[in-house]
């Protein structure tokens, strides 16, 4: 049957057309103005800041380069250089003598290297809370470096050293911030732990894991927690016009894979059809070809985007506020580069690779390992099945070495006390917009979710991409001020966590 239009009909279409265009605009302009307003400041005033004088800044700089000269390397799951951890022990009893004589303070020693503080505080009706650090660092050769890693030493403004940046500067910065309070008289109303984890780097067995169970059986509860994330990003996600706090609610899960391929060896003369490194090489290569769907929007990311849409230069702001229509060209943008490809699915890295022993022998067996890194929608039981329909060969064996799912996601509600503390403070501090975030990375704190469901990663720095690469890489450094500002940061979450109230916020012109 064929379709004829009169002249008037043609109109009446196009008339449609135009009114659903205008209703479409109208409600992605309306969506994005009645976006809730970022810029707030805090009714009320947080805690003063922190007044130094010379010599005391002199000794917070000196506090963090001494740290950093104790090479407190995590090599491997099963070699640490405990030297250096026993070192470490003397250093901070030293370096913070009033944190360690304080009547207010019980300290003890967990898993052998790992430190406890709990400081009592005077109202024991509100539940404590947690500030959770780790003293060891990932290797690091002084190749590639301005100045030697473990030296300690300071360049234009800048302390250098792995461990300036992670983890090392927040064990140094939340210790130097109570040495602090404790000088200025201050006594703690709300009481608060400090954890200070030695294998953070390996995974946090014998560290925050023991200091986990050392709190179960004295059946603690926690108000809220604090440890590493990525702080203030400056300039890092892609069309936002100032930087931006992200605070971490949940960590994505992690499953470490292991491939087998066996096959019957002989000499390289006289190879099969197809042999353990060529069958495995097509797994790996499948894995790496077909990326685990795009899931952006179905985790906590969206409310990060969306409640950052007002950040966003122009035509941004308008797609981020709309994300029930732009989903599909955000999520495709997201997956062009590597962190944001972090944030929208599960990643699949190939990392290690082993096959063979002389040229001249096919091997009886080659394996390789594959990280997966899990979307907060996505378990490790779904994973493990899509990762076998995209392998699709027996032949390949699958062994899961480590395995969990993605982290719960901590409240970010305006009634959460540890939420909105954070917040305050940050505010206050940065003066910069605070959003939730997915945390791409794993932290110690993800073994602490039975004693709080309020899990938070956030390190008070304000850090660029260049600054992010030098986390693990090379010249890791912090400068002077954004260490002293994250003193400052630890000095008001502390005596802004006193309170008994969640922060009210109001709308104004930051
Ligand atoms: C006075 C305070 C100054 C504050 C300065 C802090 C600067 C910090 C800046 C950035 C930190 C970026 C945080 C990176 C965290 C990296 C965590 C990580 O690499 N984790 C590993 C290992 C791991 C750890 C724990 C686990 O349970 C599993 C794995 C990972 O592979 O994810
Ligand atoms: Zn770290
Ligand atoms: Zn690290």
């Amino acid at each position: 049957m064929a379709i004829s239009m009169g002249k008037g009909s043609v109109g009446v279409l196009t008339g449609v057309f135009i009114a659903s265009l205008a209703v479409v605009v109208a409600v992605l302009l309306l969506r994005t103005y009645n976006l809730p307003e970022l810029k707030v400041a805090w009714k009320g005033k947080g805690a003063p800041r922190i007044e130094l004088e010379e010599d005391e800044r002199e000794q917070l700089y000196e506090a963090l380069k001494g740290a950093l000269r104790i090479p407190t390397v995590s090599f491997s799951p099963s070699e640490q250089n405990t030297t250096a951890l026993e070192e470490f022990k003397e250093y901070i009893k030293s370096a913070f003598p009033r944190v360690f004589n304080s009547s207010l303070v019980e300290y003890e020693l967990v898993g052998g290297y790992s430190h406890l503080f709990n400081v009592q505080g005077s109202d024991n009706s509100l539940l404590p809370y947690m500030l959770l650090a780790h003293l060891d660092v990932v290797p690091a050769t002084p190749e590639g470096w301005d100045l030697p890693p473990f030296s300690g030493e300071e360049k234009d403004g800048y302390i250098y050293g792995r461990g300036s940046l992670d983890d090392k500067s927040r064990v140094i910065g939340i210790l130097q911030a109570l040495e602090f309070l404790f000088k200025k008289g201050y006594k703690p109303r709300r009481s608060f732990y400090i954890g200070l984890g030695h294998d953070e780097e390996i995974s946090g067995r014998h560290g925050a894991k023991e200091i986990v169970k050392t709190l179960e059986t004295r059946n603690v509860k926690l108000e809220y927690l604090l440890d590493e994330g990525f702080g203030v990003l400056d300039g890092v996600i892609y069309g936002t016009k100032r930087p931006i706090a992200l605070i971490g609610v949940t960590e994505k899960g992690a499953i470490t894979l292991n491939l087998t391929v066996n096959s019957p060896p002989g000499h390289s003369s006289m190879p099969p059809r197809e042999s353990s490194i060529g069958i495995l090489s097509a797994a790996l290569s499948r894995l790496e070809q077909n990326r685990l769907p795009n899931l952006f929007g179905t985790g906590p990311e969206g409310s990060t985007f969306e409640q950052l849409a007002n950040e966003f230069y122009w035509p941004l702001n308008i797609m981020m506020a709309n994300l029930w229509f732009f989903n599909p060209i955000i999520s495709r943008l997201m997956a062009l580069t590597p962190s944001g490809n972090a944030i929208v699915r599960t990643t699949t890295a190939l990392t290690i690779v082993n096959g063979g022993i002389k040229a001249n022998v096919i091997p009886a067996t080659a394996t390789a390992t594959v990280n997966f890194r899990l979307h907060p929608a996505q378990t490790v039981e779904e994973v493990l099945n899509m990762v076998s329909e995209i392998i699709m060969d027996e032949r390949v064996i699958l062994s899961a070495i480590k395995a969990f799912d993605p982290l719960p996601i901590s409240p970010y509600d305006e009634e959460n006390f540890g939420y909105q503390t954070l917040k305050r403070t940050i505010t206050d501090l940065f003066s910069v917009p605070v959003a939730p975030a997915v945390c791409t990375v794993n932290t110690d704190s993800r073994h602490f979710v039975n004693l709080t469901e309020s899990v938070y990663r956030f390190s008070p720095v304000v850090m660029t991409a260049e600054d992010l690469g030098r986390v693990h890489g090379l010249n890791e450094r912090i400068s002077r001020e954004g260490f002293e500002t994250g003193i400052q940061f630890y000095w008001q979450l502390i005596q802004n966590s006193d309170s008994d109230t969640v922060p009210v916020h109001r709308h104004s012109e930051l």
